[in-house]
């Protein structure tokens, strides 16, 4: 597995006093620079001058009530906001050091980069295998031995493998909602993506299938950046290194996980963590 994008000493100056407190302290190297965005839905701005940096090979979650905007900004990470009609971004974000929304980057390419997993599972109609091979294939690997070393080096990464090893040319559409989802996790990975999207992965999952996700969210940050947008405040805290709270399309606070969940910073997010709102 490869890393192989290049770091940049995270700009502290950028960071609220909470933030640099929480993050100064072993000054990690970030992956996603937002020094400033805003997004509009046509006429309504969904998101307000977000500046925030997603730290490398940790879990950042975005939390925050129903319609803040937190998938908003993970779509952004992709550009999957492109394919909403009417929908327009003022602002950076920079991927080794280079905007991603410069007119000369290649769409594929960044989703590739910067993968996504979304809260219903989506495999293709094909085979276990087909699926995790899917994306080597569409850039032209065919070699079985390439092909079966990453397939079954995805699915050990997506802890499925035990599970799927015998039936890898059976239908994915007869995996159960929680095997689906690490399916897609793996056709996912097996990319070698640089940063992972999962917008709510476990939300429509039962508590065990849950459970899995997060022992494999805990595993996979060792190898990926992660963001991760959940509802479920102690889902944010269980997975998470660092912490963004958004309200109205604002980034409200921002910060390590143990910090904003004891001894937050803005009295909005004590408010949204005692559950007096959202
Ligand atoms: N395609 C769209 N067209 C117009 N408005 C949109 C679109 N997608 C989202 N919005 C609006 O943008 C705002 C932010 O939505 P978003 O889905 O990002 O919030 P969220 O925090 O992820 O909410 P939830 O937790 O309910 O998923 C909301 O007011 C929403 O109605």
């Amino acid at each position: 597995m490869s890393n192989n994008s290049n770091t940049h000493a995270m700009d502290m100056s950028a960071l609220g006093r909470s933030q640099e407190e929480a993050l100064s302290m072993d000054r990690e190297t970030i992956a996603l620079d937002v020094p400033g965005l805003s997004l509009f839905y046509g006429s309504k701005q969904a998101l307000f001058d977000v500046n925030i940096q997603i730290p490398r090979n940790r879990v950042t979650a975005f939390i925050g009530p129903s319609g803040c905007g937190k998938s908003t900004l993970l779509r952004c990470f992709n550009r999957m906001n492109d394919l909403v009609d009417g929908c327009r971004i003022e602002g950076q974000i920079l991927l080794d050091n280079k905007n991603i929304f410069d007119k000369n980057v290649n769409v594929s390419n960044l989703r590739r980069r910067v993968g996504m997993v979304f809260q219903k599972p989506n495999p293709f109609p094909k085979s276990i295998y087909e699926n995790v091979a899917y994306g080597l294939r569409i850039q032209g690997v065919n070699s079985k031995r390439t092909l079966d070393d990453v397939v079954e080096w995805a699915l050990k990464g997506a802890a499925l493998w035990d599970e799927v090893k015998d039936r890898l040319h059976e239908s994915a559409l007869g995996l159960s909602g929680g095997q689906q989802q690490r399916l897609v996790i793996a056709r996912t990975i097996a990319v070698e993506p640089e940063v992972l999207l999962l917008d709510e992965p476990a939300s429509a999952l039962d508590p065990i299938s849950t459970l899995k996700i997060e022992e494999l969210i805990n595993e996979l940050k060792k190898k990926f950046t992660i963001v991760i947008v959940t509802h479920n405040m102690q889902q944010a805290a269980r997975v998470s290194d660092y912490t963004a709270f958004m309200y109205m399309g604002e980034l409200v606070e921002f910060g390590d996980t143990n910090t904003l969940f004891t001894n937050p910073s803005e009295k909005q997010t004590e408010d949204y963590i005692t559950g007096r709102y959202g």
